[in-house]
């Protein structure tokens, strides 16, 4: 498909990639326009690729082959190994001094760098070095960019005292209620009463007006939510919520913290026994849920899933209209019924907010549990602020912006988005429905979204289905990604929707409440790659004995965070946190590292691709090699793939790790023959990776298993086929 140069397109290329004659006849004379007369290297790719952008020639319509052909011919002889991955979008230096980031670092660059200081490009991974060096100095100014209003000061910013907390002690002393921050209006960042605090649609009303609440709208509704629960639950008291991120749910959410009680975050398509567990590992008092799910035009029953495993209170939110559609047990209430608790107040739209210290645990997350039973973290009003601190920084986001990533408040980038939109006077955009389908989009085009957030699965099937095709995702600024790694073709097809904006990468944990590694609009981006570290954050990168690599040299192994990490958990409710993320763990410069599991690259140019889970990582031949890599080469090996998982298995009396190749087919594509595509998969692991590899064999199933929140389980797949081999193998 790809050409040897972009000079090499020829007008039969794209007409194969969907131009019509007189089309292809003007796209090519407008690319040989931008390309110019040099037919050969030395032009650099990643400037013909700049100006082929900056052109505007490739726009949001035109097809995805298009974008491809002209994408990957440009960047044909692009040398990794000695360049790195390729930059698809370049920060310009004035729009640079613009960013959030970059006015900060404007305004304190030159005091705090001295005669070092250049301006926010050059100078972004200096002042990165420094914020991890003085973490206290760059919170103490990061924290006056965000709504966040302290009842009482705190007595410093970071107190490392008590060596026993291997995270430190962060803003001791100080006391607030971080819903109230959110609530509230500020001069800066700017948010008035009238601000649009939440715009939203229901799935099915497609072609409805955008629903707007302004923020004192939204403050009234919280308030009320808070006298309700006063009136029947404890301050301190554990309260679940197990519904779609709807704006009822993050009024629920909100109202809870405001009143001084905890959010247990149930992500709504768990299972009763799911449900149960989690509602008993946090000994929840009560839960919100809805009768139904209303997603992709069926209705689904969550009521009886919650009830089935718990008898704890439930408040029941009707999914559409304002009567619920199930009989509820004599103990639970009706959502109409807990508001009517507040109604008989003098003022129900009027809270005290409960103030408590900064270390107060307002939220508990459950893990995905791609790597084992879920762990459940208690998130403290840190964790908000420094979730919502960091999209400041790297999202760059800006009152005024429109934020839109489909999640749940059972996901850690649920409440990420919460804190990221009111603690920086942003929109909160949400879609109530299913985010797959051409009415999320239509939704992101109507409601003007500025900000939009993915994750890998959710780009893949917007992608194949081509369901977005047609639509103006004009107003995005910015775009994200997490939870899984994500693949260049899907990022290329994402970007491309939106004339080639930024996909900014992101990558943590639900403990970190934040990202370690993280992109910024200050570097330049490569597609499926990380341009950096988090603000304040440090790590290194160890080999297999412990041996931190060099910060400047390329390599891959397993990372080690610096353990000061402000908004990171230091305690689970079931599991010990010192074991789980400290012991065996190196030492680096006297710091006992902290764990995260992750297997990442550093590339030349300083870029950041994670190779997956350190549990995940195979040994072919006496090589080790992340799955993540095997499934990169083998994604793109056949048309028909639509995606892959490396498994390694070992036969059950020992011997070499055996690589299986798992494919999932496009539709429409299931006559594939296993062999063919074996040899097929070889030949790319052969070019890309190691030509000593060997794919032992493939197996094409219907779908993979994943996690709740749709990240890939290896080690199920790999469960699976070590019992299929050991029953064989007893034949
Ligand atoms: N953008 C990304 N690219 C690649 N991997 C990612 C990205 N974002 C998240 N991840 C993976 O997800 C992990 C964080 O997910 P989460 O906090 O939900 O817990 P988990 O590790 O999946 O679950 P558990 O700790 O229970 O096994 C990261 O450590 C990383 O492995």
């Amino acid at each position: 498909m790809a050409k040897e140069t972009p000079w090499d397109i020829a007008l039969t290329d794209l007409a194969l990639a969907g131009l019509r004659p007189e089309e292809a006849t003007a796209f090519y004379s407008d690319l040989h326009r931008v390309l110019g007369p040099q037919r050969r290297p030395p032009a650099d790719a990643a400037e013909v690729w700049r100006s082929v952008v900056d052109s505007g020639l490739l726009k949001p319509s035109h097809s995805h082959p298009l974008h491809q052909l002209v994408y990957y011919s440009v960047f044909a002889r692009w040398d990794f190994a000695a360049r790195g991955p390729p930059p698809y979008w370049f920060p310009d230096p004035v729009l640079a001094k613009r960013t959030n980031l970059g006015k900060l670092m404007e305004a304190h660059g030159p005091s705090l760098l001295g005669s070092s200081y250049k301006d926010p490009i050059t100078s972004f991974n200096l002042f990165q070095k420094f914020t991890v060096e003085h973490p206290e100095i760059y919170w103490s100014i990061a924290m006056k960019e965000i709504s966040v209003l302290f009842r009482e000061g705190p007595k410093c910013i970071l107190d490392t005292s008590d060596k026993s907390r291997e995270g430190g002690i962060w803003f001791p002393g100080s006391v607030l209620n971080i819903a109230e921050c959110c609530l509230l209006p500020m001069n800066f960042p700017k948010k008035t009463n009238e601000s649009i605090a939440i715009v939203w649609r229901d799935e099915g009303s497609d072609d409805s007006p955008i629903n707007a609440m302004s923020l004192k709208e939204l403050r009234d509704q919280v308030m009320m939510v808070a006298n309700a629960i006063d009136k029947l639950f404890s301050k301190g008291d554990p309260i679940a919520i197990d519904m779609p991120m709807t704006t009822t749910a993050v009024i629920i959410y909100l109202g809870i913290i405001l009143a001084g009680c905890i959010v247990v975050s149930v992500a709504d398509s768990f299972a009763a026994k799911e449900i149960a567990v989690r509602l008993s590992i946090s000994k929840a008092k009560g839960i919100f849920t809805q009768d139904f799910i209303v997603r992709g035009g069926r209705k689904f029953p969550l009521y009886s899933r919650v009830i089935e495993g718990s008898n704890c209170k439930a408040i029941v939110v009707p999914a559409r209209g304002n009567e619920i559609g199930v009989q509820l047990r004599s103990h639970d209430l009706s959502w109409k019924d807990f508001l009517s608790c507040a109604a008989s107040q003098p003022r129900p739209c009027s809270y005290i907010p409960v103030y408590e210290s900064a270390e107060n645990v307002i939220n508990i997350l459950f893990s995905s549990g791609t790597t084992g039973d879920p762990k459940a973290i208690p998130w403290t009003q840190l964790s908000a602020i420094r979730s919502a601190a960091d999209s400041w920084a790297h999202t760059d986001i800006q009152s005024g912006d429109i934020c839109c990533w489909p999640t749940n408040l059972g996901w850690v980038m649920g409440p990420i988005l919460l804190f990221t939109c009111f603690l920086n006077g942003a929109t909160l955009a949400l879609y109530q429905g299913s985010p797959l389908g051409r009415g999320f989009g239509k939704f992101v085009q109507d409601a003007g979204v500025t900000f939009l957030g993915t994750i890998p699965s959710l780009v893949k099937a917007w992608k194949s289905s081509k369901c977005m095709e047609g639509l103006d995702w004009g107003k995005i600024r910015t775009l994200a990604s997490t939870g899984e790694a994500s693949d260049v073709d899907d990022d290329l097809w994402l970007s491309s929707r939106a004339s080639y904006k930024p996909i900014i990468e992101c990558c943590g944990g639900t403990e970190l409440a934040s990202s370690y590694i993280l992109s910024t609009l200050l570097q330049p981006q490569a597609f499926g790659a990380f341009s950096g570290k988090s603000m304040s954050t440090g790590f290194v990168i160890f080999d297999d004995q412990g041996i931190a690599y060099p910060d400047d040299q390329p390599c891959i192994g397993e990372v080690g965070l610096f353990p000061l990490y402000m908004g990171a958990s230091s305690r689970l409710l079931n599991g010990d946190h010192k074991k789980v993320y400290f012991d065996g763990m190196p030492s680096y410069r006297g710091m006992k590292l902290r764990r995260h599991g992750d297997i990442i690259q550093r590339t030349v140019g300083g870029y950041y691709i994670v190779q997956g889970r350190a549990d995940d990582t195979m040994n072919l031949g006496g090589i080790k090699i992340s799955a993540v890599e095997i499934e990169r080469a083998c994604n793109r090996a056949d048309e028909a793939v639509l995606e892959t998982a490396a498994i390694s298995i070992r036969k059950g009396t020992g011997g070499p790790e055996q690589l299986v190749v798992m494919v999932v087919l496009k539709e429409g594509s299931s006559n594939c023959d296993p062999y063919q595509l074996r040899a097929k998969f070889q030949k790319a692991i052969q070019k890309n990776l190691n030509p000593l590899f060997k794919v032992s064999s493939v197996r094409i199933v219907p779908e993979f298993p994943r996690t709740a929140s749709n990240k890939l389980l290896r080690r199920v797949l790999r469960d699976q086929l070590t019992k299929e081999l050991s029953t064989l193998s007893k034949l």
